[in-house]
């Protein structure tokens, strides 16, 4: 049995197809022994313990052409594992941790560029430096039912002779397919969900909307795939069929328009404790396993009943978890892409009847004026896109105590809901989602004392890491990698920052005394819930 899980973080949109880079985290005890599923029999010394760089290869028929992966070999340890060791090292971190997660099969989301002929299609990704697009049916990253759904659409392709796009003249029918696996289903055991998940297709059509004169194909398309491997089809391989309309010659892949065709209109998977809700246009992270590990990783460094802000949320899969999981007293989740509201809409719909959090979803840019987010939370998760975090977030982080004077000091329009005049700022508010907790809460005017950074861009990882430490109001307690994505050179980083109170950050102490402090630092904030609003139930 493979003990591996790796986890990948997903590329932005207009990068995916070129990118080598895949997002990548890994987790295991410390970042060097070889995984225990390589371990063979000690007692046979017929079968001696196998070279894990052999055991742990991609053995990948692709890998020469394709760009999705950058090396072969020791899929368990990325090669940025050991500077990512060293790094955290150096900064009074010894036991960075990496979990190896899953090493094959392990993307759950992918993007794929569809071009060539109706003849002979090629579907996947480009090949490095050009938009030449390499056919990777066999691809050992996906989850095989990606493979297998590539290989219908393939036959629907040639069959009803759908022309790929063709980027030079802007002419052809079908530009990329999106192609998205959930592995929850619970009338399955649940030793049997992953490997039958089922796949949620998007196709991205040149055409403006419905009314096309192609339309008729892509109906005909959608067909195809719902009758040879839709719920009531001997296979069932297809969760539903989507459509959006992309005329654009950029080298976005999305549109704004989206259509459900055929199947199950919502998407649902299961991570963190919590059933997400994700719509194909909403962003989803690509390694489902993963991303569930660094959930629960996360968890434990949120105290519970603590109030968190959720900044670059998505659909919001982690604010939610945590609300669930501690039970916090609220969470604001802060995202700029407005196709995520619905996704978390429905997420919230799920979360048992039991939690008792003021829980907010606002379409907005972290960006601008990031310190009214962050007022009133003792926890802030940051899950930015590759590029790292916003300057002015940084900004604000390095110096929350000063914005926080300012704020106090001149009764800052920002933070006075009702008379903000703003209408940017006014339409981001209207977007937002708010569903109140039951319990009455006096408005709290804390500072985040805990920074949770989620990263799947090591190289601005470091950038942010160092601007922070250099202020001296954040110290680094704890770090983990994540195999996000196995085969590349990219690890998922979860990175825990404490806030010193006062002025600068002590120096951090080490071992069994530190430890002791830190789970009396934890609970401190909990007592403190407790005495000061009894009516509160942890
Ligand atoms: C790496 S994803 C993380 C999403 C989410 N935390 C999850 O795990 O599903 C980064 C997210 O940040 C959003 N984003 C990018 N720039 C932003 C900004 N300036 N303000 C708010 N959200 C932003 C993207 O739309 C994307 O959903």
């Amino acid at each position: 049995m493979v003990l591996l899980l790796f986890s990948i973080q997903q590329p932005s949109s207009s990068s995916l197809i070129t990118s080598r880079l895949a997002q990548c985290s890994v987790r295991t005890q410390t970042a060097s022994p070889p995984p225990q599923s390589l371990s063979l029999n000690p007692n046979n010394t017929n079968n001696p313990i196998p070279d894990p760089s052999l055991t742990c290869a991609l053995q990948c028929q692709h890998f020469d052409s394709c760009s999705g992966c950058s090396h072969e070999w020791n899929l368990h340890r990325p090669l940025i594992l050991d500077e990512a060791t060293d790094f955290f090292s150096n900064l009074g971190v010894s036991n960075f941790t990496f979990d190896t997660c899953r090493l094959w099969g392990w993307r759950c989301r992918a993007k794929l560029a569809v071009r060539g002929t109706s003849m002979n299609p090629l579907i996947g990704l480009y090949q490095e430096g050009t938009h030449n697009v390499v056919d990777i049916p066999f691809c050992r990253a996906h989850h095989p039912n990606i493979n297998a759904a590539v290989e219908l659409l393939r036959q629907g392709i040639i069959e009803l002779d759908v022309e790929p796009y063709d980027e030079d003249e802007g002419t052809g029918e079908l530009r990329y397919v999106q192609m998205a696996v959930t592995t929850y289903n619970t009338s399955l055991p649940a030793a049997e969900r992953y490997r039958n998940g089922k796949v949620q297709v998007a196709l991205v059509w040149n055409s403006r909307n419905e009314n096309s004169p192609s339309s008729e194909k892509l109906n005909a398309l959608a067909n195809f795939l719902w009758r040879n491997s839709g719920s009531s089809s001997k296979v069932h391989l297809i969760h539903s069929v989507w459509v959006n309309f992309q005329t654009s010659t950029n080298n976005i892949i999305f549109g704004n328009r989206w259509r459900h065709l055929l199947g199950e209109r919502d998407f649902w998977e299961h991570v963190g404790g919590i059933d997400i809700s994700l719509a194909p246009s909403s962003f989803g992270q690509a390694n489902t396993r993963a991303f569930d590990s660094l959930l629960q990783k996360l968890h434990k460094y949120v105290p519970y009943g603590a109030s968190v802000t959720d900044l670059y949320a998505g659909a919001g899969a982690i604010g939610l978890s945590v609300a669930v999981a501690r039970k916090c007293r609220s969470v604001k989740c802060i995202e700029i892409n407005k196709e995520s509201k619905l996704s978390f809409e429905k997420t919230v719909s799920r979360l048992p009847k039991h939690v008792d959090s003021n829980i907010s979803w606002h379409h907005a840019d972290t960006s601008i004026e990031p310190f009214s987010w962050l007022e009133g939370s003792d926890v802030v998760v940051v899950d930015p896109p590759r590029k790292g975090l916003d300057p002015s977030l940084i900004d604000v982080l390095r110096n929350l105590a000063s914005y926080a004077r300012k704020a106090k000091a001149s009764e800052s329009a920002v933070l006075k809901v009702k008379e903000e005049k703003r209408p940017w700022i006014l339409r981001e508010r209207e977007a937002s989602i708010q569903i109140e907790s039951k319990t009455t809460w006096e408005k709290s005017q804390s500072l985040p004392e805990t920074l949770i950074y989620i990263s799947c861009g090591w190289e601005s990882f470091k950038e942010d890491c160092r601007s922070l430490l250099s202020s001296k109001r954040w110290h680094l307690e704890k770090a983990h990698g994540f195999n996000f994505f196995p085969g590349t050179e990219s690890i998922e980083v979860l990175a825990v920052f404490k806030r010193a109170s006062g002025g600068s950050v002590k120096k951090k102490k080490t071992g069994k005394k530190k430890k002791k402090k830190k789970s009396q630092k934890g609970d401190t904030l909990k007592d403190e819930r407790q005495k000061k609003e009894p009516s509160f139930s942890l």
